[in-house]
């Protein structure tokens, strides 16, 4: 007979995927302290996804580094999908990442010496998937992101948008349990800005959970639910009411579904 499962044992669908605690970053710079991000307390569930936005300044980019440790906090807690994190080290935080989080920046940060099929396939084989799962899974975000026929090229061979598409197969590659993405249309024109977003949108309905920092509302539009940050604090939180979805390209005919745990 299976045994029931208690409450405590269910898997992490009560668990937000990430946690911050009274979260604080003071930068030292020529000796003054700079606060960027004041006592900031944020939970975010499964499948949520979240726009931060804000002025210049605000702390937008400070705020989801740290919550990637991509960059130390001065004090407060992280959690990650149920796991402490801000009390880990460089490598913790290399191994985290690795297994539950994926990042999209603004710039793209392609490792330009790789063609893009290594660039998409190395997180899956650092996070410790065989080579043969590595390479189905690229081919797989490849071909779904409308990419298979540039896979031996170098990304300075590809176009903004295109590169930018590649970088999320890449954040993508570990079926990570949280995507966090700082102005992932920040450097694009707005047919790719389009298509950046229909993408995003396709891989939330799958259930991908995403923080995004951006300035556009009409990306933010996209979220369903609205972070405001004003001098390093919460200035607001909300669902978005009425989200105005992003019209379909006509240029691409309708959007194709991305079954992200293919
Ligand atoms: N490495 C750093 N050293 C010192 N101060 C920093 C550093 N990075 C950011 N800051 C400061 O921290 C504050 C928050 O910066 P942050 O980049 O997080 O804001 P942001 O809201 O993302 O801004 P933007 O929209 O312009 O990207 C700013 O005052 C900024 O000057």
């Amino acid at each position: 007979m299976i045994e029931p499962v208690s409450p405590a044992e269910e898997p992490s669908a009560a668990v937000p995927v990430v946690r911050a605690v009274n979260l604080v970053k003071i930068y030292q710079t020529g000796g003054l302290p700079v606060p960027a991000v004041r006592g900031v307390d944020l939970r975010v569930e499964p499948g949520e996804f979240v726009a931060v936005m804000g002025p210049s300044g605000s702390g937008k980019s400070t705020l989801v580094h740290m919550l990637g440790g991509l960059d130390t906090r001065t004090s407060g807690e992280i959690w990650v999908d149920g796991e402490r994190a801000d009390t880990l080290t460089e490598s913790g935080w290399a191994i985290l990442r690795r297994r539950k989080i994926g990042f999209v920046f603004q710039f793209f940060n392609l490792v330009a010496n790789m063609t893009v099929a290594d660039n998409v396939e190395l997180p899956a084989l650092l996070g410790g998937s065989s080579p043969r799962h590595a390479r189905e899974r690229r081919e797989y975000l490849l071909g779904e992101l409308g990419l298979s026929g540039k896979a031996d090229a170098s990304p300075a061979q590809l176009s903004g948008g295109e590169q930018q598409r590649v970088a999320l197969a890449r954040a993508l590659a570990n079926q990570p349990r949280l995507l966090l993405a700082d102005e992932p249309t920040g450097n694009l024109d707005s047919r790719n800005t389009r298509d950046v977003l229909r993408l995003l949108g396709e891989v939330h309905r799958q259930g991908q959970t995403i923080v995004m920092v951006t300035h556009d509302a009409r990306v933010a539009a996209l979220a369903d639910r609205l972070i405001t940050l004003l001098d390093g604090e919460i200035a607001d939180d909300g669902a978005i009411a009425s989200p105005r979805r992003p019209k379909p390209d006509p240029d691409h005919g309708p959007g194709k579904v991305i079954e992200l745990r293919g």
